[in-house]
């Protein structure tokens, strides 16, 4: 199916599966994702999981996800890191149903899911921020300020504005495969 170098657990694929044709059926009448074929589900699972090959995740045990939709990137990520406990923030009730239904179709243990804006919780610290699609690098560090700690790796799935959204900022690092920018932050200021 894709190439993938990370050592994913023995169910992923059989769960990506199940998932793929979850979100299909309930797209239909729900309209909660652009992705409506298995073709455009796949890539989408895909740009989720790639980051995986080159982000080293030792000691994580807590991650979030801000703005997770249909499931990219937090649920797939989750997906791949069982290990992992994951909160999903996903304002939208259509959107959070999905996730609802998805985590109690795949019986994951390791997501729970929030049906708030990430600004609007108490927040919790963490040592992964992950966000696609959301909005701009510098709102989503004001965003999720309070979850962060010198130790927290941010990654988000920036397209070809990257450069001019870091600019200011330290300790950034971009992997770019065709028109996706993977942002990975650490030691983020967030004074
Ligand atoms: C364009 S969608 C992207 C969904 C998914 N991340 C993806 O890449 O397919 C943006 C999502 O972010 C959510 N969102 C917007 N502002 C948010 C906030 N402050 N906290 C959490 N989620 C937010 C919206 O409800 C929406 O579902």
């Amino acid at each position: 199916m894709m190439n993938t170098h990370y050592d994913l657990p023995q169910s992923f694929w059989s769960n990506v599966e199940i998932l793929i044709e979850l979100l299909l059926k309930y797209n239909l009448t729900h309209n909660i994702s652009g992705a409506k074929t298995k073709e455009a589900v796949l890539k989408n699972i895909d740009d989720s999981i790639y980051p995986l090959q080159f982000l080293h995740l030792n000691e994580l045990k807590h991650a979030i996800d801000i703005g997770t939709g249909a499931g990219f990137p937090g649920l797939l990520l989750a997906l791949a890191l069982p290990q992992v406990h994951f909160t999903l923030f996903e304002p939208i009730a259509k959107k959070s149903a999905f996730l609802h239904l998805a985590k109690t179709t795949l019986e994951l243990k390791n997501v729970d899911i929030v049906t708030h804006r990430v600004e609007k919780v108490s927040p919790f610290k963490v040592e992964l921020i992950s966000s696609r699609a959301v909005t701009n690098t510098k709102m989503l560090i004001k965003l999720c300020k309070d979850f962060i700690t010198p130790d927290t790796t941010l990654l988000f799935y920036k397209g070809e504005l990257v450069e001019e959204e870091i600019k200011g900022l330290q300790n950034c690092q971009v992997y770019q495969r065709d028109k996706r920018y993977y942002l990975v932050m650490k030691d983020v200021d967030v004074a």
